[in-house]
């Protein structure tokens, strides 16, 4: 995984948490280290705020261990709140105060020197002329920037967020995710719960699929692909002159209405096809390989889960 894998930030061990009849985590285990960006994600009800909960020491669970920073997060030590930050799926400000003074708040509570709220603003990108205006006048988008402001402060080593970028227009993603990636080189341990597949895909180094409160799957997306052996597609637009692919053996190839070639191939054939494929360029006008999605992973896993 990462450099940093080495430096355990939280470690979780054979958790569940039952609620009265509803099993909400079971005997769910991983450990999550300095420097990563890790997506959990799943349904509906799959378990991860119940995750985030335990983590921040919210809930204890019913059986099994959670360790954030070596320490037991529901006995509630100072030293180890002060390193977790937390973007909750919906932030919800006192409308009257100013970013300033909603920000100097969290800062008291959190012990944390008022001259760095500042800093923080332009961090989020949150003009500083916002931050002396009443939450009320704020936008989703500036809203959901505070929060992060708020989650920010002291420095934490880890940082929870709940559908972060829900709400969030294009533009203020990438942003979101530019700070999340300077937080990964400082070393931060960031999770991110999200349904949004498509977009975590290029921003998170680790993903932890959870379904019906079980952990399903936990890896590199090049893990997780060489775990679930789905085919890669690949299409090629072949160059004026050549008609049919008759270079190409044993693979079955279909013709899209644009005019391309497609095929599926398993990940063992798919270089010697390749290979095959580029051995003479001029043929070809364009060639695309598309590995299989987050999006394509996700259904992989929770189809093998639903199997009888
Ligand atoms: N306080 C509670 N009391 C009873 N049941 C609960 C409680 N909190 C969560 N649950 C149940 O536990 C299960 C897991 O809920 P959780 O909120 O962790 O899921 P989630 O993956 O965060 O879902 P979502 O994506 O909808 O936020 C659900 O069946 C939910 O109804």
């Amino acid at each position: 995984m990462s450099a940093t894998a080495e430096i355990a930030t939280v470690e979780i061990t054979g958790a569940s948490k039952r609620y009265n009849k509803v099993d909400a985590v079971r005997d769910v285990g991983f450990t999550l280290n300095a420097g990563e960006t890790i997506a959990l994600v799943g349904h509906n009800g799959a378990g991860k705020t119940t995750l985030i909960k335990l983590m921040l020491g919210l809930i204890r669970p019913t059986t099994g261990q959670v360790r954030v920073l070596g320490e037991d997060p529901a006995r509630g030590d100072f030293a180890v709140r002060q390193r977790l930050g937390y973007l909750p799926e919906s932030v919800s400000f006192h409308l009257a105060l100013t970013g300033r003074e909603t920000l100097a708040f969290y800062a008291r509570l959190k012990r944390v020197d008022l001259e760095s709220t500042d800093t923080l603003f332009e961090r989020v990108g949150l003009a500083r002329e916002a931050a002396n205006r009443p939450v009320r006048t704020y936008s989703k988008g500036m809203r959901q920037r505070l929060g992060l402001a708020q989650a920010l402060l002291g420095e934490p080593r880890i940082l929870l967020l709940d559908e972060p970028t829900s709400g969030l227009d294009p533009a203020l993603r990438r942003s979101f995710y530019d700070l999340i990636t300077d937080l990964r080189a400082l070393g931060t341990t960031v999770l991110l719960s999200s349904h949004a597949l498509t977009e975590l895909e290029d921003r998170a180094n680790r993903v932890i699929i959870i379904n019906r409160g079980l952990k399903i799957a936990d890896g590199t997306l090049d893990e997780l692909r060489h775990i679930a052996q789905l085919p890669t597609q690949i299409s090629v637009r072949l160059a004026e002159g050549i008609d049919a692919p008759d270079f190409i053996n044993g693979s079955a190839w279909r013709r899209t209405n644009g005019g391309a070639w497609e095929t599926n191939i398993g990940a063992a054939d798919k270089i010697a096809l390749l290979r095959d494929l580029t051995a003479e360029p001029s043929r070809l006008a364009a060639l695309t390989v598309a590995e299989p999605t987050l999006d394509d992973l996700y259904a992989h896993f929770l189809s093998g889960q639903n199997k009888p």
